[in-house]
């Protein structure tokens, strides 16, 4: 098979790799392909249980990362791609799915599993080929296929794997290894290809090429074995063939990709997708929220359009439960704040074979009745755990819900309790007026608790809660790009400098100054360690109204999203100011869905009716381009935030 005259085909073409693997871009580029990198911002979060194989999901996740680069393209870079090609990497060992390791106790977990053992890796690769139409509208042609290889590790010692762990290797590799670097010490044999381990099954890509491009089989055949996704087209055009089992090339299965302007047109006679495509489709569909599926069945209605019921009577159980899980949804938040607020707990911690519910009244001061009925509503939440009533934490509420957990969030708890709850009891009037009840909703708390929280104590119990989501995000967003070429930090609102105390460790050659209200500087102290380090100091200063400390890397974690237009212009106007070219500016917030249609995490927020807005990743792209920073890298932490690092042009 020789690569060249599939290569040549693609000459004049625009390809692009909708991947921000450095391995997959070596492989392609040394293999003579000319094409672009245009990193993929699909989050890969998509319910494995869903798909019946792991290539199923690798294949699926290598589709929606093409697709979201191919829809995105014509409008955050005005042109069409001619063929965007996506790829996911998984390891698989009994049964599990191994992607990349969130931290080094994940990496330890997966090559524990993984030693002594024979496990598979799996490739998924899609391939988009764009067909602009004279309306400018674009049909979308999707192949795809996987590769699988065998690998085995020989017994890995436990100074070995933490040897290797520590090299940091494994951070950003499927199974936490790389075979063709370090990794490879551990490697007893692969029977495969080699590539498709190390992230792009080259060989298998190149015949698919082959058949696209040097097909025998004439154009109407070809079409026969991929689907088309149009704008517009309300079916599916799709023959489907079965998955060949020859060399695992595996034919798409048609599936609406994650936005509903993109349906899957029927062009020939109405084939059935067959019955794990349906199962993938709605699995999918509900998962993506994606109403306007073509394969969402809406229920049947009666001729003058009202909802029939089943014949039965009956309303399906999961729809009943769906709903029901939303109508008990603020009772479960409820008895989670309660909980915390009590130190239910903090009153269990520590205590071997837990308490009855009647020593656990006692020590909250509060009704066995009312103790009892919280207990048992927490073991239903898989808050607590218990046996012969006796009440224990579970491993959830150890990991968070204690006050002193390292990864607390007991204050944020405290705070969506204390705060965010009075301002939701008031949703209705936000939505009539479209303005935030904040007020409204907190001088009424206020006037309704026996004593007025001092200033300082409600201070400080908001920056309690900034504190919990920056020490369980800090990590994450801290370590999410390479800021090498960065030497100073200015944390913008960093509060208590639990997030610059994670920039600081990820990157030992930068300090970072944390610029905030004077009333929170002087606070610090009760967050602060007795700082060995001093690279994290703080400035007092208002950030609208005051100079911004001088820095060749601006951070903005969850400030963004709270400022109105004008205050986000006042602002972003003197970061720009402040910044020469080749300045950064890293920006962490939830990042919608480019169809807005999640996460809800973020979509609820809005609800707060605040002065500010939730964004996607590419209207926070446009709005800091709008300032003079370049989108250089986007990343889904698969945490609780986002981030964007922004160049200054
Ligand atoms: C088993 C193995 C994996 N990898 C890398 O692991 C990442 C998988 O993650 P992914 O989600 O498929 O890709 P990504 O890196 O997150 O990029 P993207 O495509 O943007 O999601 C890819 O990098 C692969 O090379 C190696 O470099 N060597 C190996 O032996």
């Amino acid at each position: 098979m020789v690569l060249n005259p599939v290569i040549s085909k693609l000459s004049g073409k625009l390809v692009v790799l909708a991947s921000a693997s450095p391995r997959r871009l070596e492989i392609l580029n040394n293999a003579g392909l000319r094409f672009q990198v245009v990193p993929s911002w699909f989050k890969e979060t998509l319910d494995k249980g869903l798909f019946k194989a792991p290539h199923e999901y690798a294949v699926e996740t290598a589709r929606q990362k093409a697709l979201e680069v191919a829809r995105r393209m014509p409008f955050k870079h005005l042109k069409t791609p001619d063929i965007v090609i996506g790829a996911d990497t998984i390891v698989t060992v009994d049964g599990m799915i191994l992607e990349k390791p969130v931290d080094k106790d994940d990496a330890y977990r997966m090559l524990s599993s993984l030693s002594g053992k024979e496990h598979s890796v799996f490739t998924g690769v899609a391939i988009v080929l764009c067909h602009e139409k004279e309306n400018e509208e674009v049909d979308y042609q999707l192949i795809d296929f996987y590769e699988e290889t065998k690998v085995k590790f020989a017994d890995l010692s436990e100074n070995m794997l933490w040897e290797y762990i520590n090299s940091g290797e494994p951070m950003d590799k499927a199974g936490g290894y790389g075979i063709q670097a370090l990794g490879g010490m551990l490697v007893e044999y692969v029977h495969g290809d080699f590539l498709n381990v190390v992230g792009f099954p080259l060989n298998h890509f190149c015949k698919q090429l082959d058949l696209i491009y040097n097909s025998s089989i004439s154009s109407s055949d070809q079409e026969s074995s991929t689907v088309w996704l149009s704008h517009n087209g309300n079916h599916a055009t799709s023959n489907l063939t079965q998955p060949s089992s020859a060399n695992h090339t595996h034919h798409i299965q048609s599936s609406p990709s994650a936005s509903p302007v993109h349906k899957v047109k029927r062009k020939s006679s109405e084939t059935e997708l067959n019955e794990s495509s349906m199962t993938l489709v709605n699995s999918l569909s509900k998962h993506t929220g994606d109403k306007d599926s073509a394969n969402t069945k809406l229920p049947p209605m009666t001729s003058r359009g009202q909802v029939k019921e089943p014949e039965d009577g009956e309303p399906k159980k999961e729809d009943l439960q769906r709903i029901c899980d939303l109508l008990d949804g603020f009772r479960a938040s409820k008895a989670l704040f309660t909980a915390s607020k009590m130190c239910v707990f903090d009153v269990l911690h520590g205590r071997p074979g837990g308490l009855e519910a009647a020593q656990v009244a006692q020590e909250i001061k509060a009704s066995l009745k009312g103790t009892e009925c919280l207990l048992e509503a927490c073991v239903s939440l898989g808050l607590l755990r218990s046996k012969e009533r006796m009440y224990e934490n579970t491993d959830l509420s150890t990991r968070f819900l204690l006050s002193d957990a390292p990864f607390s969030l007991r204050s944020q708890i405290l705070h969506c309790n204390d705060t965010v709850w009075p301002i939701f009891s008031h949703l209705e009037s936000g939505v009539l007026e479209g303005v935030s009840q904040r007020d409204k909703a907190l001088s009424q708390t206020s006037k309704d608790q026996d004593t007025l929280h001092s200033s300082q104590d409600s201070k400080l119990r908001f920056m309690n809660a900034m504190h919990n989501i920056a020490k369980v995000t800090g990590k994450a967003i801290a370590t999410a790009f390479d800021l090498s070429s960065f030497r100073t930090a200015c944390d913008l609102g960093g509060c208590t400098g639990a997030m610059a105390d994670e920039f600081t460790k990820a990157h030992p050659g930068l300090s970072v100054t944390v610029f905030d209200l004077p009333t929170v500087v002087q606070l610090r102290e009760h967050f602060q360690p007795l700082h060995t380090d001093n690279r994290v100091s703080f400035v007092a200063g208002d950030f609208f109204k005051d100079d911004l400390p001088k820095a060749d890397l601006y951070i903005l974690a969850r400030i963004l999203h709270d400022c109105s237009d004008e205050k986000l212009d006042i602002l972003l106007s003197k970061i720009a100011d402040a910044c020469t070219p080749g300045c950064g500016l890293l920006l962490s917030e939830i990042f919608l869905d480019e169809d807005r249609k999640g996460p809800s995490r973020g979509l609820l927020q809005a609800l707060g009716m605040g002065e500010g807005k939730q964004r996607s990743a590419t209207e926070y792209s446009l709005l800091l381009k709008s300032h003079g920073f370049i989108t250089a890298h986007v990343r889904h932490t698969g945490n609780l935030l986002d981030a964007m690092l922004c160049i200054k042009a």
